[in-house]
């Protein structure tokens, strides 16, 4: 009879295939040659150890200050160790890049291609954070922002029962389907998360087109308690691969191989949280445009935070917006690029280039963290600073609570960053910008952020 001890005799790594293996070994009474020709086959594959010279990376960034230094100095740090990730190719970061979480995770404006790897760690928590845009015509901007606050919901949870949008059945069925969002957990925050902004920066925004005058909604948040599910147990599964193939891989760089089953269901979850996300924008402004009766001129959407295939090749990005069109297989006009809430949001397109790999900046960044940003501003009210940075603009915090960690100030420099776009090539043509014509605006927010006549 063949033990455990006879195959670490023979050189095997013991293991939760051991198990197994000794039960058919014994059954069919494997000895010499031919047990070592099955377990050649069933034993697990090689451990993949991390890249000795660390994988090429395009630094799209310039420092304009110390702060900013120290901020790129961090995420050259991160992007060190990442990008000796076995399965990793090649990479970029963006001028809005800033440092998110341990050594080694990917910066927010970072973009890591890997090939045949999904890395949940990589394309961040909210899966498919995205901004979308809505052309309402010549309408009144305030009245829009009005019956927008009317109608949007923002902070934890869902919408109340008599205030829920329905959830297609198709999607319902869809959901059900796939081993990753079939729990009742999944479908009812599918359900009940549907036409929810929640919270951090997510933000409803009205604006003026300097392009043709129009009157213009845009939406910023992504896929709720839906998506967060589908990370974490994207995550847990990654895990266990990570342990069998690289140990060496930090926690936060594990994948799913994609073309294990497990990686197919992922990926196809992923499409669908996509699928989700887009609706939850869609609901929102289908109701806006209807209860004003405005026509929808036009509408555009992309997300930031996703991962998207070309091949056998996986281009995961956390806070980068994609330019290139085989990454889009619905687009339906140029990009969205929001700054901050007293900037105009940038309507861009772009050709891929060595450097950008497809992709632009996703928004201005955080040279602090939001901690650190609050401890800056602690020499004036709350109030005062919110009346100091928002003078113009009509800033409305949903449940009238000012979180000064995201006034204007809490970004980079906005000029800075359309700057550095230009210097460095990241998009070709500005459509137009959506921005103030004169003096008074007006902006809600936690954010509802706005606009312009
Ligand atoms: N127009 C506005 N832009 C904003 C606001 N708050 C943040 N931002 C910008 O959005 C990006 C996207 O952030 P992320 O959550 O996807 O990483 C951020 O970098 C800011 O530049 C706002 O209220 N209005
Ligand atoms: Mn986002």
């Amino acid at each position: 009879m063949t033990t455990g001890k006879d195959l670490l005799d023979l050189g095997f790594k013991s293991g939760k295939w051991f198990k197994d293996a000794l039960a058919h070994i014994n059954e069919h009474e494997l000895e010499g040659a031919a047990r070592l020709a099955y377990l050649d086959i069933v034993k697990p594959p090689a451990e993949l150890p991390l890249l000795a010279v660390p994988a090429p990376f395009f630094e799209n960034i310039r420092a304009e200050s110390t702060v900013e230094q120290q901020n790129i100095d961090q995420v050259r740090q991160s992007m060190a160790l990442l990008m000796r990730t076995p399965t990793v190719v090649t990479g970029a970061i963006m001028p809005d890049a800033c440092p998110a979480g341990p050594v080694g995770t990917i910066p927010v404006g970072g973009v890591v291609v890997t090939r045949q790897a999904i890395h949940p760690g990589m394309h961040s928590a909210d899966i498919c954070c995205s901004v979308m845009l809505t052309n309402l015509g010549k309408i009144d901007p305030k009245t829009v922002l009005d019956v927008a606050q009317q109608v949007t919901h923002f902070g934890p949870g869902g919408r109340p029962p008599e205030r829920q949008y329905p959830l297609p059945t198709a999607l319902r069925a869809a959901f059900q389907a796939n081993p990753f969002l079939s729990a009742d957990k999944d479908l009812s925050l599918a359900q009940e998360h549907l036409g929810t902004q929640g919270d951090g920066n997510h933000f409803l925004y009205v604006g003026i087109s300097a392009a043709t005058g129009d009157t213009v909604l845009v939406t910023h948040h992504g896929s709720r308690g839906v998506g967060a599910r589908l990370y974490t147990a994207g995550m847990k599964v990654a895990e266990r691969f990570r342990q069998q193939l690289s140990p060496d891989t930090a926690p936060a760089n594990a994948w799913l191989p994609a073309d294990s089953p497990e990686g197919e269901a992922y990926w196809a979850a992923l499409q669908l949280v996509r699928q989700w996300t887009k609706l939850n924008h869609l609901c929102l402004h289908d109701d806006i445009a209807q209860r004003l009766l405005a026509p929808v001129q036009q509408r555009f959407w992309n997300e930031h935070n996703f991962v998207f295939r070309a091949g056998d090749l996986y281009y995961h990005a956390k806070g980068a917006t994609p330019l290139d069109p085989q990454f889009m297989p619905d687009i339906t006009g140029p990009r969205i690029i929001p700054l901050n809430m007293a900037e105009p949001i940038l309507i861009v397109e772009g050709d891929t280039t060595a450097n950008n790999l497809g992709f632009a900046p996703h928004g201005a960044g955080r040279n602090l963290s939001r901690t650190r940003h609050k401890y800056s501003k602690a020499d004036k009210t709350q109030q005062q600073w919110f009346d100091e940075e928002t003078q113009g603009i009509d800033a409305r915090f949903f449940f009238n609570e000012i979180d000064i960690s995201e006034l204007p100030s809490a970004y980079k420099n906005a000029a800075e960053v359309k700057r550095q776009i230009a210097e460095f090539k990241l998009k070709c043509v500005d459509s137009y910008l959506i921005q103030s014509r004169a003096a008074s605006r007006w902006a809600i927010a936690r954010k509802e952020t706005a606009v312009f006549s």
